[in-house]
């Protein structure tokens, strides 16, 4: 028999910082979601990636309780997701930073006023001055020069845009962050630069990250494992070099087309000159 005292901690005998259990998510007829188990361990960055429709901006927004699952169950730093009681639904708001598609800011609020939003919600007891400090922080955390915090959206490019809307989901400190195809739409130059910031902001901060995404650079580039959405669950999680050998239809199509290969060669050519 083993003793409970001698067993050497495996990381994998850590509590999931999120839990999905039994997840159904239907739309009338259409079943997005049946059964479907994750577990998202503390300080990793999990890549999500599936088919356009397999269900993961579903599986986000059921998991931020912005959307009533039809069944299972969801627990967020120990907390019940689905609990309807105030206590939890503040303390995962206050957990977790989301960073939208689109960036999702205010059109007619700068910069400044965009990231402040969630600090009025929760600190209301805060000064103005304290507020504007500490918005600044989060713009330059995020990789933004200083004066964009007087600016509105409509005045920044693309790229800055998605670095406001990060200042904004790093308002509140969250632990956990969300993005929703973060480097979408950027240049090449661009996504590897805000794939960078996701990574250093990772590891000063000690995040956890859930990350939804169609590039494979940045699953090669900064994702510690990677869950596959298919056939209404979660078909495999792992790190790269598991999911690339798996035998699933999809993932043999997005793993070895020319995309994922160059993704590949990419990331072999990058830990060579490392060494
Ligand atoms: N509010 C809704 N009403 C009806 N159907 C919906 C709703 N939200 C999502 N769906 C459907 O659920 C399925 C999964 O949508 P979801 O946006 O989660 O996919 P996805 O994996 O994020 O896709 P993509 O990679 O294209 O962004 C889609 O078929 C979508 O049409």
């Amino acid at each position: 028999m083993t003793n409970p005292e001698s067993r050497i901690p495996n990381p994998d005998d850590r509590e999931a910082i999120i839990s999905v259990r039994g997840l159904v998510n239907r739309f009338g007829e259409q079943v997005v979601h049946e059964n479907l188990d994750l577990d998202v361990m503390p300080g990793e960055i999990l890549g999500v990636v599936g088919g356009s429709g397999t269900g993961k901006s579903v599986l986000m927004r059921s998991i931020l309780g912005l959307r009533r699952p039809n069944a299972g169950s969801i627990e967020v730093l120990g907390a019940d997701a689905l609990a309807d009681d105030a206590d939890s639904r503040l303390h995962i708001e206050r957990s977790t930073g989301v960073l939208f598609q689109d960036g999702a800011l205010f059109s007619s609020l700068t910069v400044g006023e965009n990231v402040q939003v969630p600090l009025k919600e929760h600190n209301p007891e805060l000064p103005d001055s304290w507020r504007y400090e500490l918005a600044l922080l989060k713009v330059k955390l995020a990789g933004l020069p200083a004066d964009a915090i007087d600016k509105l959206p409509s005045q920044l490019s693309g790229g800055m845009r998605k670095r406001a809307g990060l200042a904004r989901a790093l308002a509140l400190d969250p632990p956990l962050l969300f993005l929703d195809e973060p480097t979408a739409g950027l240049d090449p130059i661009g996504a590897n630069a805000f794939d960078n910031l996701i990574r250093t902001l990772q590891q000063a901060l000690g995040l956890t990250v859930f990350l939804i995404t169609h590039d494979l650079d940045t699953l090669y580039a900064i994702c510690d494992r990677i869950a596959v959405l298919a056939d209404r669950k979660v078909v495999a999680v792992g790190p790269i070099e598991d999911i690339e050998r798996l035998d699933h239809p999809w993932v043999r199509e997005y793993f070895n087309g020319p995309r994922g290969r160059a993704a590949r060669e990419a990331k072999v050519g990058a830990s060579e000159s490392e060494h």
